[in-house]
This record gives C-alpha cells, sequence and structure tokens, in this order.
C-alpha cells in the first residue's frame, strides 16, 4: 500500500525523457531516488542510465516495475498512447500504485487517462508544469496539480525536488484548464513596437523588468529576442501544435469557448503562432513568434 511520509522511499518511473523530462528524472536521481525510465527513442535514457537509472522496456513494465510512475510527453495524443496504448502504464497499474501526468493536455484527455488509471484501482494526479527548460533543470518548476489528494500528498517530497511551489486545484481538469490559461497569457510575449518608434528594444527589456509589469518571461526571453535568436526552451510547435486536438493556445481557446469567455488577444496570439509555423519556426523557441510580427509589420509598412 502506498504510505504518506515526509520522505518518497518507493520505486519512481519516468515516461519520456524531452527537454522537460530528462532534466527531471536527473534530478530525482541525483536526489537519491530510485528511477527507473522509458523513453520512445531508446538513446535518451543512455545518459540517465549511466548517471544509475534502471531501464524498463514499456511503459507497461516501467508501472508495474514502480510505485509512482511520472509521464511528460509532447501532447493528448502521446499522452494517451503512452497511457492506455498497447503496452501501455495502465496495463502495468494496479491498487496500491499511483500514475502522475506532468504532460500539458486538455481537460477531456486528463479524465480519460484518470478514468483508465482508476479502472485498476490505481490513483491519478494531473501535474502540469508551469516553467521551461532551465527552471526544469534547476529544480524551479511549478506543479498545477488536481485529482487525488492522497496521491498528491505521498508525491509530494518529490515534487519538492522538481519544483519551487505546487498547487493542489481539486478535481480532476482543473490542472489542466489552470495550465491552459497560464499559456494563454504567456502566448501576447512581445517587444516589437519599440524598434519600429526608434527605442532600443534591449533598454525596453531593461525598463521592464525594472518595473511593476515585470515577468520573468521578459527578463528570460527578451534579450536574445532582441537579437533574433531563439535557443529551444519551449518549442513552438508545442505552444501550436499540430494537431486540432492538441495545442496550447487552440486548446486554451477551446476551454474559454466551453465558457462562453471571449478572448481575442489570445486568438489573435494563436493565428502568429501559426504564421510562425509556416515560415518553418516550428522546433526554435516560442519566442521565434516574434518573426511572424516581424513580417506582418513589412507587410503593412
Ligand atoms: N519545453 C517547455 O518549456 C515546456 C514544456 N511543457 C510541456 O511538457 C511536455 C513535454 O515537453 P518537452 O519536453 O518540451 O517536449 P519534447 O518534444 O522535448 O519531448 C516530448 C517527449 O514525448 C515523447 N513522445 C512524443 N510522442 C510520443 C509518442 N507518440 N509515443 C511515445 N512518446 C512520445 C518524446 O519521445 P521521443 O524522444 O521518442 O521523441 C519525448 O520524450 C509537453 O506537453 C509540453 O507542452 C510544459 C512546460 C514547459
Ligand atoms: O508550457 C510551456 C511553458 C514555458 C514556460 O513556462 O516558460
Amino acid at each position: 500500500m502506498l504510505n504518506v511520509t515526509d520522505k518518497f522511499s518507493g520505486r519512481v518511473g519516468f515516461l519520456g525523457l524531452g527537454i522537460m523530462g530528462s532534466p527531471m528524472a536527473l534530478n530525482l536521481i541525483k536526489a537519491g531516488c530510485d528511477v527507473i525510465v522509458w523513453n520512445r527513442t531508446k538513446s535518451k535514457c543512455d545518459p540517465l542510465i549511466s548517471l544509475g537509472a534502471k531501464y524498463s522496456s514499456s511503459p507497461e513494465e516501467v508501472a508495474a516495475n514502480c510505485d509512482v510512475t511520472f509521464a511528460m510527453l509532447t501532447d493528448p495524443e502521446s499522452a494517451i498512447d503512452v497511457a492506455c496504448g498497447k503496452n501501455g502504464a495502465v496495463s502495468g497499474m494496479g491498487p496500491g500504485k499511483g500514475y502522475v501526468d506532468v504532460s500539458t493536455v486538455d481537460v477531456a484527455t486528463s479524465k480519460l487517462i484518470n478514468e483508465h488509471i482508476k479502472a485498476r484501482g490505481a490513483l491519478f494526479l494531473e501535474a502540469p508544469v508551469s516553467g521551461s527548460k532551465k527552471l526544469a533543470e534547476d529544480g524551479q518548476l511549478i506543479f498545477l496539480t488536481a485529482d487525488d489528494r492522497s496521491l498528491y500528498e505521498l508525491v509530494s517530497p518529490l515534487l519538492d525536488i522538481l519544483g519551487k511551489s505546487r498547487f493542489y486545484l481539486g478535481k480532476v481538469g482543473n490542472g489542466a484548464a489552470m495550465k491552459l490559461v497560464v499559456n494563454m497569457i504567456m502566448g501576447r510575449l512581445r517587444i516589437l513596437l519599440s524598434k519600429k518608434v526608434g527605442l532600443d528594444p534591449s533598454i525596453l527589456v531593461e525598463v521592464v523588468s525594472q518595473g511593476a509589469i515585470s515577468a520573468p518571461m521578459y527578463s528570460l526571453k527578451g534579450p536574445s529576442m532582441v537579437k533574433s535568436q531563439y535557443p529551444t526552451a519551449f518549442p513552438l510547435k508545442h505552444q501550436q501544435k499540430k494537431l486540432m486536438l492538441t495545442q496550447d493556445l487552440r486548446l486554451a481557446l477551446g476551454l474559454a469557448e466551453s465558457v462562453s469567455q471571449s478572448t481575442p488577444i489570445a486568438a489573435a496570439a494563436n493565428e502568429l503562432y501559426k504564421v510562425a509555423k509556416s515560415y518553418g519556426l516550428s522546433d526554435e523557441d516560442f519566442s521565434a513568434v516574434i518573426e511572424a510580427l516581424k513580417a506582418k509589420s513589412q507587410d503593412t509598412a
């Protein structure tokens, strides 16, 4: 049975070792956790195996061998596939086990995975994160969790290794909704106007970062955006993902629509991300969206 203690002493599974998953799994290993990893592309497991992680050959095996299994996958489609597909984690779940999905997905996806996990007598926690590659490396993520409270309590010591804060938001879907709202706000980052009116954009970044409207995102992304450089931390394609059902901004717009909330600025931002994708910028950082704005302003100049 799962026991709630100050320190998590069970075995931890980690599925999905991309930009976010790899540093998160690494931080658990560094903290002394007994970690089993799996990734679709097996080579991404190797650096972690060399640092002490064990490997299992499918999500099912990881879940069967672990007390708690984390998943950090691209989108709803991959999250469902890894959890509920052939040799998926659900098949390895059972009473006394927990599944923590830290991917960014929509409410319906989270509910679906929750149902499958619960049907096996196991516990489910959705826990998408706010924060990007650097904050994942530094163990400074913010967890937006929902659903099973006892699993939340149980994995809190692990969330505290990976992050600087955690919110428990109640029923399943609330974590996914909170994450989409946060990303909707983030999608509006822009610094172009200053340059057009003859101001130095790097000074704008400095002024904003010292004032009341300061946001860490401006200080983080602003300096490289000014130089038209976009080192990938959060790929643009994930902010405006390909499939109709799987993109953060489109999902956020769907969420707003479901409660008849008008979000014209987010809708306009979504259009710019689409344009940026059409320029081949999908694998650049999401801040490369400014290139779409630059092109638009040339069109209208
Ligand atoms: N990057 C960021 O700044 C942030 C990202 N997020 C969210 O975290 C999640 C992961 O993002 P990130 O790490 O950047 O993305 P990456 O593209 O770097 O990693 C995605 C992971 O999902 C796996 N994957 C994708 N499709 C499948 C599939 N069909 N079956 C099995 N595995 C699959 C990939 O495996 P493989 O290696 O084989 O391709 C990889 O492990 C996303 O939901 C994203 O929105 C949240 C906060 C910040
Ligand atoms: O989902 C991605 C969020 C990226 C960030 O918070 O910097």
